[in-house]
């Protein structure tokens, strides 16, 4: 276990179930590696008329349940691995809530904070060009991650339909609803972990009208996360951002929050500002939730962790000693590949609705989100609980979608 990558923490993981589920060890080596990474070198011309070019990843890790699914992440630590392992949690997420997707991801090394708007949108058409041969409705479907959103959705959306000289709205989702983007996937994510919180609250009978919660990102999943605690009436104190920390024993006043972070795009220099980042994790609070970027509870960070429930909003937040401390504190952890899966079930209701020419109002959208997120949540726990007793979440999630894939290659001849 020590310090296994991503990728390793995966396989390691993979191959414990399949061992424990007693089938084919083929469906271990078909889910070792991705099913293709297509590596590529985007020009761009700057502002300044010079030429840059950047390096943009998309990894399909599995076609077998549908085309490949997940998002497009613009940022300066982007990288192979990372993109690699991204893609895996993605076949297992789509696998947990039974979407017809497999699993995929994109992403482009660049911070995007450095480029005009004019430039981040040519590197975003730059990305769709490029990846033209392995992307489509019915193969591999983007989607916003990390510094990615509706804007960047609707600039690629626009040069696939160049490039195909007609229409294909499916091929992207999370665009914005007037080019037929659903409505609340902006929320789906935030609004997906919300469900699962008050799930877990209910089943170790903890009151969510005293209940405390720490967040760590405020972008996209943390803020929509936040904000829908607010509405349920249960007090995020803490939150921090990558430029700041803002604490209040008696509770945020998150809409404030929200309406300062979409005027200045962070919480830096918000009339709380009273700590530094890393303290979020200090906080007393009775749920902690990670939504900003990989590998945040480490085995040091773990250990200050005062939470009774941890819900990993973001998408590989702990690592695998991390993941061990948590167990032996008896944290209950709720898995990235349940706990964000909202966002990509708003994204399966879009390309439904694009196929069908249909267009659901958000009220639709936001109650099939909620029945389906507290089944997914439900059939997970009764797997722990029944299946496999005193074990964590993260394992029963595992092996209620290794057990899905496994049936899948099973009926689609790929084993035996
Ligand atoms: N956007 C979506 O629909 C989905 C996102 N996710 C995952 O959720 C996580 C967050 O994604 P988004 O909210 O979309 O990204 P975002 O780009 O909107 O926000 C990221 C947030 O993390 C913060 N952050 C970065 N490093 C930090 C640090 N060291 N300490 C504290 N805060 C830090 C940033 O300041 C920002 O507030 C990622 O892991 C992403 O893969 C998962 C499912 C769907
Ligand atoms: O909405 C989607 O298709 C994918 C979202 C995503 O990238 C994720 O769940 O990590």
């Amino acid at each position: 276990m020590s310090n296994q990558s991503p990728v390793e923490r995966f396989r390691a993981q993979i191959q414990e179930v399949v061992e424990e589920l007693d089938i084919s060890p083929s469906v271990y080596q078909i889910l070792k590696n991705p099913k293709h990474i297509m590596t590529v070198s985007i020009p761009l011309e700057r502002d300044d008329g010079t030429v840059e070019t950047f390096t943009g990843y998309r990894s399909v890790h599995s076609d077998l349940l549908g085309p490949g699914k997940g998002g497009i992440r613009f940022h300066p630590e982007v990288n192979q691995e990372e993109v690699t392992a991204l893609s895996m949690w993605m076949t297992l997420k789509t696998a947990i809530v039974k979407l017809p997707f497999g699993g995929a991801k994109g992403g482009v090394v660049v911070d995007p904070g450095t480029l005009s708007r004019r430039e981040l949108q040519q590197l975003s058409r730059q990305y769709v060009q490029q990846m033209e041969p392995v992307i489509g409705p019915q193969k591999d479907i983007p989607a916003p991650d990390v510094n990615t959103n509706g804007r960047v959705m609707g600039w690629m959306m626009d040069e696939f339909f160049k490039l195909r000289g007609r229409n294909v709205p499916g091929f992207i989702t999370g665009k914005p609803p007037v080019v037929g983007g659903s409505e609340g996937r902006v929320e789906a994510t935030g609004r997906g972990v919300v469900v699962n919180v008050m799930q877990a609250l209910e089943k170790l009978e903890m009151d969510p009208s005293t209940t405390k919660v720490a967040i760590q990102g405020f972008g996209n999943v943390g803020s929509v996360t936040a904000l829908r605690l607010y509405e349920e009436n249960v007090s995020v104190v803490a939150v921090a951002d990558v430029d700041a920390f803002i604490y209040d024993e008696n509770g945020l006043d998150i809409p404030e929050m929200v309406n300062y972070l979409e005027k200045k795009g962070s919480l830096q220099g918000y009339h709380h500002h009273d700590g530094s980042p890393e303290d979020i994790f200090e906080v007393e609070c009775d749920v902690f939730i990670p939504a900003a970027l990989e590998n945040q509870i480490t085995e040091d960070t773990a250990q200050s962790i005062k939470a009774s429930i941890v819900a990993e909003a973001a998408n590989g937040p702990t690592t695998a000693k991390g993941d061990k401390v948590l167990a032996e504190n008896g944290i209950f952890v709720i898995p990235d590949i349940l706990c964000n899966a909202g966002g990509v079930m708003v994204s399966a209701f879009e390309w439904m609705q694009n196929d069908s020419h249909d267009h659901w109002a958000k009220q639709v959208v936001n109650a099939r989100l909620d029945k389906d997120m507290a089944q997914a949540f439900q059939e997970v726990y009764d797997m722990k609980e029944e299946v496999n007793n005193n074990k964590t979440m993260r394992h029963a999630a595992y092996y209620l979608a290794v057990q899905r894939l496994g049936d899948a290659m099973y009926a689609r001849g790929w084993v035996d």
